[in-house]
């Protein structure tokens, strides 16, 4: 492709060389180069792109994209001066893979809780529509029925439309994804074009990166500031922030709620365990999901599944066909009445979300016991308040470790204890290894008990400095039950 079929795709501010040159990839990693590539220097949290322009040109790139010129030019390369490296990479990474995104009806979901499960279903829901889907998330991505793993929320820009090319080449007319906080930040999804945006809800997290809930907040909401006047905004009527969001979007602008007048009303009309019968828009539904939570999850499903002009009558028959997300409050029992759940809660507001429903449907029935750590390398402010939270709503708590990735285990559970009263303190045990931990629950558990193992969910490994070790507490948790 020439260069200048890429520059179409971006405001330059100054070009030095031949623009008709042709260039052979696109690389943001100078270790990816080739001969001919077209190399963007971005500014990163670790460090600047801009010092590997001295290496990539040795290593004989075209051209180069940046912010700052070096103050030595090559003859033999062509330097594109931009305002903002990150934002054009979006662009041109776009351009490269022929713009799958305007090929494709995509929706991106974005809050703190609740994307990976809204995105998922939307997914599913095109599929039981009888659509060929994409699905981009934390747990898995999907081309149509194809997984692909998936290492980040959302990926950088090059993989992600690298994904969707794919995606439309498979023959997918609609895609789902999660647009995390720090991918919106670092303009991973620039360039993209949105057919819609849904925003679940914003509570506390990654504050490590963002450091106030103020940016933390504006990252979220820069998504939908960039949203298309084509595309819909569906916001969470409920929350704090859902009005917000939409503030200064040009998208059509939409509302779902539990609790008050929207476009999309959800209603529970009976919970349990396995269930729930769901009223949505007043038309009763019996929906495989638990908890207030996911109630609000499937609200925003059907509003974009509306939204998306899906038929009516065939999406309500289809809420009741969605199944729920790996480790997203999947449960699982012994032969004698105890309940083990699995769950990714790992905020305090998912914490309690999670044990409220527990605690709800158990009532003072059973007694609700908890295993939970806090990831190393993640947002610290939030450790003492994760194990607060859980010790007020559980009658006994287990600390352990999430993953403490290059952090001291019992370190991590120090911050949590420095959380709990003296009273807590007295029903709360600190088991560092996690496999420990979930035996010791499923031990203390009596015939209707709940077993709440939190954190993890879908993971498969524990991240011990640089290095994944293979874990699953769902098999952890099957192997405890099973030898009550
Ligand atoms: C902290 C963070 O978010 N970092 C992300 C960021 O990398 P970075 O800014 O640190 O990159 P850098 O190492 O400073 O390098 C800057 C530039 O120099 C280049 N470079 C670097 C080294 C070199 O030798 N040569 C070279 O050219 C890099 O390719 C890059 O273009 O940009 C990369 C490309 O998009 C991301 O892969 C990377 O995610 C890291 C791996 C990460 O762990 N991120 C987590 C926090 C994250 O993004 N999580 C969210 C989900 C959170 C949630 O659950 O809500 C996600 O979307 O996954
Ligand atoms: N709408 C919601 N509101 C609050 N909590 C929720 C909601 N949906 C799910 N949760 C809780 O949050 C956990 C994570 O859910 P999910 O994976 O769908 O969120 P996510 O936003 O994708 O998270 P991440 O940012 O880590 O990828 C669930 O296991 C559940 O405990
Ligand atoms: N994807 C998120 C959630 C991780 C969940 C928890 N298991 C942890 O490791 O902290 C992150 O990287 O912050
Ligand atoms: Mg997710």
């Amino acid at each position: 492709m020439k260069l200048s079929h890429l520059l179409s795709a971006i405001t330059v501010e100054e070009v030095i060389g031949n623009e008709e040159v042709e260039i052979t990839s696109l690389e943001c990693d100078s270790r990816k180069i080739s001969l001919g590539s077209l190399f963007v220097a971005v500014r990163g949290v670790n460090v600047d792109g801009h010092r590997f322009i001295p290496i990539v040109t040795v290593g004989g790139v075209a051209a180069i994209v940046c912010e700052e010129l070096p103050e030595r030019l090559e003859s033999t390369v062509t330097y594109v001066k931009v305002s903002d490296s990150a934002v054009a990479l979006g662009f041109l990474a776009s351009q490269w893979y022929g713009n799958p995104s305007r090929q494709l009806q995509l929706v991106g979901v974005t809050g703190t809780n609740g994307k990976t499960t809204t995105a998922t279903l939307i997914y599913e829901m095109a599929r039981l529509e009888g659509y060929k889907a994409g699905l981009l998330s934390t747990v898995v991505n999907y081309i149509d029925t194809e997984a692909v793993h998936a290492d980040q929320t959302t990926p950088d820009p090059l993989t992600l439309n690298r994904l969707l090319r794919q995606m439309v080449d498979a023959g997918c007319e609609y895609a789902a994804m999660e647009v995390s906080s720090h991918a919106a930040h670092q303009h991973r999804i620039a360039g993209l074009h949105f057919a819609g945006g849904v925003f679940t809800n914003l509570t506390r997290d990654h504050l490590d990166y963002h450091k106030t809930v103020d940016a933390y907040l504006a990252a979220k909401k820069s998504f939908f500031d960039n949203l298309p006047a084509t595309a819909f905004a569906l916001t969470n009527a409920d929350d704090k922030a859902g009005e917000v969001m939409l503030q200064n979007t040009d998208a059509r602008r939409h509302t779902y709620s539990l609790r008050t007048r929207a476009d999309f009303t959800g209603k529970i009309v009976e919970s349990r365990l396995d269930g729930t019968l769901l009223a949505l828009n007043g038309h009763e539904v019996e929906v495989l999901f638990t908890g207030r939570f996911n109630a609000y999850n499937l609200t925003a499903v059907y509003g974009a599944a509306l939204l998306l002009g899906w038929n009516p009558d065939r999406v309500l028959v289809d809420m009741s066909r969605l199944v729920p997300v790996a480790g997203r409050f999947q449960p699982f029992h012994s032969t004698d009445g105890v309940t083990a759940i699995v769950d990714y809660a790992h905020t305090p507001d998912a914490l309690v979300n999670v044990l409220s429903t527990i605690r709800d449907i158990v009532g003072g029935r059973g007694q609700i016991i908890t295993v939970v750590g806090a990831g190393g390398n993640r947002d610290k402010g939030k450790r003492p308040i994760m194990a607060r939270e859980a010790a007020l709503r559980s009658d006994r708590l287990i600390l352990t470790s999430d993953n403490p990735r290059d952090e001291e285990p019992d370190a991590i559970i120090a911050d949590m204890r420095e959380g709990l009263d003296a009273r807590a303190l007295a029903a709360t045990l600190c088991i560092a290894d996690r496999r420990e931990a979930i035996r010791t629950a499923v031990s203390l558990a009596k015939e209707g008990d709940v077993v709440l193992v939190a954190g993890k969910g879908h993971e498969d490994y524990q991240e011990i400095r640089g290095v994944k070790h293979h874990f699953d507490d769902r098999e952890v948790v099957q192997e405890a039950l099973s030898q009550l």
